[in-house]
């Protein structure tokens, strides 16, 4: 795939992502957590790039929304969706769903959402979601036990390529390989050369360890495992208490997971333990052993009384002999037994197997008082007991390593699963907690049924629930604070979502393709010569891009405020007018709709949000536009009040400023 060919990914952009492990795939999942590992990527940006490798895919002409509040409400979509995901990724995931232009892509989407709808957001799942997290590959493996010779300068180089993880190092002869056995616990010799030569310690001739590296470093794979293993257990977790279906056998993977320690060691191998333990608690050992030899024998000297001889007294003093030899000669048996506890101490305190008669010979026949060890049995007992425990060790990791190696590929697809599930479940709560359907797609304009807005400064149960049709050119006029502007978000919303491919939060709802949807916000107060320029120009260039292949739909609320009433009129009749004739479909909020209808030269359509009433200072009103009807406004309900409500002589004040209205 040619990456610049992307919307938007320059030379630059597209040398940062070839050197992702499979760019392809990334923008093919639109997987903006990988994109964004690319250096000098964004998450931000690496969702706009995935954006434009689907739309590129769809052949699709790009975002719906072409207005600043158009693309606020998408924003508004996407974060109430967002909101209800666990993982990062998933947030991300969906800054890929866009208000599109294309019809295959929505039917995409739709049907991924319909799946979506299905899923059960349960809280155990939620729980174990929040233990997922992007794949990610160890870096710095270092290992130091190891290394790789090779008397050629080219198998040289290849390890060095092949193996990073250890070092390479060039020898000689026989004698040289046996100098770097002697600073490594393991050497794997590259070269067949030296089959049959003496050396002395761990040397392996493998002649072909370069072609499975995990052979020389199990670690390698290993690395993979323990660095991901809490998410990979987490992701597995997901798929028991979802329900989903597995890639591989969750019980081998637990299984084998469970062994793994995060810095990548083997852990729950009795053996291991056991001469890992011996080796830290030698030091300890040996001294409990001492106290043990020492007690005993002093208890047996406190008991005793010795008798000696003259005559023996003398020749000992003679023979310049201390009390060792008098030990030896009275208490010959008591030191045996005291020796014989401290050996046994120490074997025993240990655990000591194969290397107990090494351990025995640390406490000599010799008598002595105090009981002390020979240092030097006791170091070789310690380089045994580290050598058998790295023996172990590596045997371990080959052992955990096989297990593994064959389960790599099915684990990222474990963990992918597991995340888009969290897209999935994101999508299934925003559908039940604004109690959505899937809107029907085609026809003229929009028709919303039982629609509630999720955007508005109200808790979500106190919304009232609206319902509104418009096809063609229309005019909606109403009280104040009828809930008009709320109607063109709503509206704007519920196109926004069904482009994107989502539910939309209404009981029934039917959009009609839209390829771009021109939302314009009220502005705060008239506008200057500049400005009100460029706003004319902007509805100028408008009126002139709609046409039967690009369907625009036009949500303008009281454009009136940047002029003086009677030019904005004007200037609002002319629009709807282009707009009609051009078959757009629009929805002009305006206080002025009566004056506007006056104006224009074709009929244009006035629908009205109305009052049933004040109550206590309040308008009572229904939500819902009454079609083809022109609402009253707040002033004129208010004098119909008064004009109701006050003593005669007032009252015919108030009944002569009603029939002005
Ligand atoms: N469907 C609804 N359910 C509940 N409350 C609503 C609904 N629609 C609007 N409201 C409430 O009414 C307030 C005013 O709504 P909105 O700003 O849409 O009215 P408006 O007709 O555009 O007002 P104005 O004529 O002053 O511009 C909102 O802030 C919201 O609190």
């Amino acid at each position: 795939m040619e990456l610049t060919s992307i919307p938007g990914v320059g030379e630059k952009t597209a040398d940062a992502l070839q050197d992702l492990d499979d760019p392809e795939g990334a923008l093919e999942r639109g997987d903006v957590a990988a994109l964004a590992r690319a250096s000098g990527i964004s998450p931000g940006r690496a969702a706009r790039i995935a954006r434009g490798a689907i739309r590129r895919n769809y052949d699709d002409a790009g975002n719906i929304t072409a207005t600043p509040p158009a693309r606020n409400i998408y924003q508004e979509a996407l974060s109430l969706l967002q909101e209800r995901t666990v993982t990062d990724y998933a947030s991300q995931r969906l800054e890929t769903l866009y208000p599109s232009a294309a019809r295959t892509r929505i039917e995409d989407v739709r049907e991924r959402t319909r799946t979506a709808m299905e899923r059960d957001p349960s809280p155990a799942v939620r729980d174990a979601l929040a233990g997922v997290e992007p794949l990610s590959e160890p870096t710095d493996l270092r290992i130091r036990d190891r290394c790789l010779a090779t008397r050629d300068a080219e198998t040289y180089a290849k390890a060095r390529e092949a193996i990073p993880e250890v070092s390479v190092e060039l020898v000689e002869d026989a004698r040289t390989l046996s100098e770097l056995a002697r600073g490594y616990a393991t050497v794997v010799v590259l070269d067949e050369s030296f089959a049959g030569t003496d050396l002395e310690g761990d040397v392996r001739i493998e002649p072909d360890a370069l072609d499975d590296p995990s052979s020389v470093v199990p670690e390698r794979t290993l690395a993979f495992f323990a660095q991901n293993r809490d998410t990979l257990q987490a992701a597995a977790r997901v798929h028991r208490q979802a329900g989903l279906d597995a890639p591989c056998d969750l019980g081998a993977l637990e299984s084998a997971l469970s062994r793994l320690d995060t810095d990548g060691e083997v852990r729950g191998d009795e053996e291991l333990d056991r001469l890992t333990d011996a080796v830290n608690d030698i030091d300890a050992a040996v001294s409990e052993a001492e106290r043990v030899a020492n007690d005993h024998l002093r208890e047996a000297i406190e008991e005793r009384d010795v008798t000696i001889e003259g005559t023996d007294l003398l020749s000992l003093v003679e023979r310049g002999a201390g009390v060792d030899s008098l030990l030896q000669r009275e208490l010959a048996d008591e030191y045996d037994a005291a020796v014989a506890a401290a050996r046994e101490t120490l074997v025993e305190t240990l655990g000591l197997r194969d290397t107990k008669s090494i351990a025995r010979r640390a406490f000599g026949d010799e008598p002595t008082y105090p009981v002390e060890h020979d240092e030097s049995v006791i170091n070789r007992l310690r380089t045994e007991l580290t050598a058998a425990r790295d023996r172990r060790a590596t045997e371990q990791k080959h052992e955990l390593a096989a297990d593994l190696a064959g389960m790599r590929e099915d684990c990222e697809q474990l963990v992918e699963r597991a995340l888009e599930l969290d897209v999935d479940l994101a999508i299934a709560r925003f559908a039940a907690d604004f109690d959505c359907t899937m809107p029907a797609l085609g026809g003229e304009g929009f028709a919303i049924e039982g629609a509630r807005s999720p955007l508005l400064d109200v808790p979500f149960e106190a919304v009232e629930p609206v319902d509104y049709e418009v096809t063609g050119v229309t005019l909606l006029s109403g009280v104040n604070s009828g809930g008009k502007t709320s109607i063109l978000d709503l509206v704007a919303l519920v196109v926004v979502l069904t482009h994107m491919g989502l539910p939309v939060p209404a009981e029934r709802a039917r959009v009609g393709r839209v390829a771009e949807l021109q939302y314009y916000a009220k502005t705060q107060g008239t506008l200057d010569a500049g400005a009100f320029e460029s706003t004319l120009r902007e509805f100028g260039e408008l009126t002139t891009s709609v046409s039967e292949d690009r369907p625009v739909l036009v949500l303008v609320d009281e454009l009136e405020s940047i002029t003086e009433p009677g030019a904005s009129a004007n200037i609002m009749a002319g629009i709807l007018e282009a707009l009609a004739d051009r078959d757009a479909t629009a929805v002009f909020v305006s206080h002025l709709a009566s004056e506007i209808r006056e104006t224009a030269a074709t009929d244009i359509a006035v629908d009205g949000i109305a009052a049933e009433g004040i109550e206590d200072g309040e308008l009572l009103v229904d939500r819902s536009p009454v079609k083809g009807q022109l609402a009253r406004s707040t002033p004129e309900l208010i004098v119909e009040k008064l004009a109701d409500e006050e003593a005669d002589e007032d009252a015919a004040f108030y009944q002569s400023l009603l029939e002005k209205f």
